[in-house]
């Protein structure tokens, strides 16, 4: 992948190895770039994602409490409006499309793999430091960055364009790179330019890898749906 995410990030990548591309080429993703998805899988992904996406807007709202520099605090404060002012309005304007308020999506019950994945990243915030945080909040973001990239853009009568046009276009790409220079800047600060000699590399590629899981999971969960 060539695209400017920062340095940090793709070394975490490699080192999670073959999850990564379980989570960016899983069965539910090519169903989206091929448009056989279910519409019923889809549809259950996103109210989901609606709730998941609540829980990870607070996830960087802690992130603005851990921070240690103006700097960071305004790109996780940034993050967390992206998150809850843009990205939402597309799980709100599909499922309203389906007949589904924006109520009915906040008072979902939540899937324990949600519950799992979400709850897992606040506690690596509360538990451990920005670092810790952030390396479980990449592979949401740049994960999501790399599928869109790869599967659009997209023509407008593509079953599913909203939704990778969304994730290809360039606000969330843009959401990506910002992300990436945080996390290089972060890592910078904390643990200096050897990073990955340091103690903290290992858990921070913990970190991460679960989290990758826990996404390979969300779209196992997707693919329930439609079953
Ligand atoms: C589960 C999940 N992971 C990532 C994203 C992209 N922000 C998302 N909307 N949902």
């Amino acid at each position: 992948m060539t695209r400017d995410y920062g340095t940090t990030f793709p070394r975490l990548r490699d080192a999670a190895g073959t999850v990564w591309q379980d989570y960016t080429h899983h069965a539910f993703v090519e169903g989206l770039g091929n448009g056989t998805l279910p519409r019923k899988a889809f549809l259950g992904y996103l109210v989901q994602d609606y709730v998941f996406l609540i829980h990870f807007a607070r996830a960087w709202a802690l992130a603005v409490t851990k921070a240690d520099a103006l700097e960071e605090m305004r790109a996780c404060a940034a993050t967390v409006d992206a998150l809850v002012n843009h990205e939402l309005s597309l799980h709100v304007k599909t499922c309203a499309e389906a007949g589904l308020s924006e109520a009915d999506l906040y008072t979902a019950e939540e899937h324990p793999a949600n519950l799992a994945y979400t709850r897992y990243v606040l506690d690596a915030g509360h538990s451990g430091n920005f670092l810790d945080l952030l390396a479980a909040l990449t592979p949401c973001v740049m994960g999501y960055g790399e599928i869109g990239a790869r599967l659009g853009p997209v023509p407008a009568d593509h079953p599913y364009a909203d939704w990778i046009n969304t994730y290809a276009g360039d606000a969330y790409q843009q959401v990506c790179r910002d992300s990436g220079t945080l996390f290089d800047g972060a890592v910078l600060l904390r643990l200096g330019a050897g990073a990955e000699t340091t103690p903290a590399w290992g858990r921070l590629c913990q970190r991460f890898t679960t989290a990758t899981r826990l996404e390979v999971s969300f779209w196992d969960m997707g693919l329930s749906f439609g079953a």
